[in-house]
């Protein structure tokens, strides 16, 4: 019995000594195979890290077209547009507080462009009054406005009251305010009845201002007109916003389209033209703002309306 014992121990011996032999001879094999499989592994790192140099210059390459296809235009600089609109759903936020304006509240909301609302006679009378005024200011920065209401100038840093300038006293005449309150009056009709409000519940509000805009860098954040907005949040009083734009884009200027920001970022575009008036409800369903100016000078005249007669301003005279 110890005898056999013993021959089965020398059995098993053997057999695990083979086994180690076994085990070293595959260790010895994967070492072998290591500088290839590491080389191999660096290959398919280097592509790896080639694809996605090459997917992320395609993405820098493609990333403004994605805008491109977003951007749809309501009004391009070479049409001539009788009416068009893009209606957008309101706001809830301008839906409830227009509810307290009966008479005022939209059929639809959103925005319409004409340009023949406004004669080219008209225009160009109107973008003489503006020059006239801004000529006797101007913002050290970017945006220069003449507010005709309240009559503030821009002037440098801040601003200076241009019924108060000696040399502005005559400066406006009886037939420059006749203009401008024959303009108010037409577009005040074409938004009650784009809008479907009644018109004499539509009131003239302040400010109502021509604008200047350069590409001058801007030294005040007055200067800063590129931002996205919405009008009822900037200027409380308004419930309609409308502009008329005094020169074109294009001819004029480059930079300074005016963009509708719509939900996903895409945009409604509208191409700035002498004698064009675009209107549009002042309220949160039109994020807007106006493209930086690269070149030459951008002029338009904000005239906006308000159903709230404690915000009403007169014509001015
Ligand atoms: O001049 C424009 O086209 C628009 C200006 C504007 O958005 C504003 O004054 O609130
Ligand atoms: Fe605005």
């Amino acid at each position: 019995m110890p005898r056999e014992q013993s021959r089965k121990d020398g059995e098993s011996k053997i057999r695990s000594r083979k086994k180690t032999a076994k085990s070293s001879e595959n260790t010895k094999d994967v070492s072998k195979e290591n500088p290839n499989k590491a080389s191999t592994f660096k290959l398919q790192l280097k592509i790896f890290c080639f694809n996605c140099v090459i997917c992320l210059a395609v993405s820098i390459y493609l990333y403004p077209y994605y805008f491109y296809l977003r951007e749809r235009h309501l009004a391009k600089q070479t049409e001539h547009i009788d009416v068009r609109s893009g209606d957008v759903p309101c706001s809830e936020k301008y839906k409830a507080e227009i509810q307290a304006f009966p008479g005022c509240v939209p059929v639809r909301c959103g925005r319409m462009v004409s340009d023949k609302l406004v004669t080219p006679e008209e225009v160009d009378h109107v973008l003489e009054i503006g020059k006239r005024g801004l000529n006797l200011g101007g913002s050290d920065g970017g945006a220069s406005i003449l507010d005709l209401h309240s009559g503030a100038l821009s002037h440098g840093k801040s601003f200076v009251n241009i019924y108060k300038i000696d040399e502005a006293k005559d400066l406006f005449t009886a037939s420059d305010f006749k203009i401008y309150k024959q303009v108010r009056s037409k577009i005040q009709s074409a938004i009650a009845e784009h809008f479907g409000i009644d018109e004499k519940v539509l009131h003239l509000t302040h400010p109502t201002f021509f604008s200047r805009l350069t590409s001058d860098p801007p030294s005040t954040p007055h200067d800063e007109y590129w931002h996205p907005h919405v009008d009822k949040e900037t200027y409380e009083s308004f419930h309609y916003t409308s502009l008329l734009y005094l020169n074109t884009f294009g001819e004029d200027y480059t930079g300074g389209r005016f963009l509708f920001i719509d939900p996903d970022n895409h945009t409604q575009i509208v191409e700035p033209k002498k004698g064009r008036v675009s209107m549009f409800t002042s309220g949160w369903e039109n994020v807007h703002l106006v493209e930086r100016v690269a070149s030459g000078t951008r002029y338009a005249l904000t005239i906006s309306f308000t159903c709230d007669l404690s915000h009403a301003i007169k014509d001015p005279s």
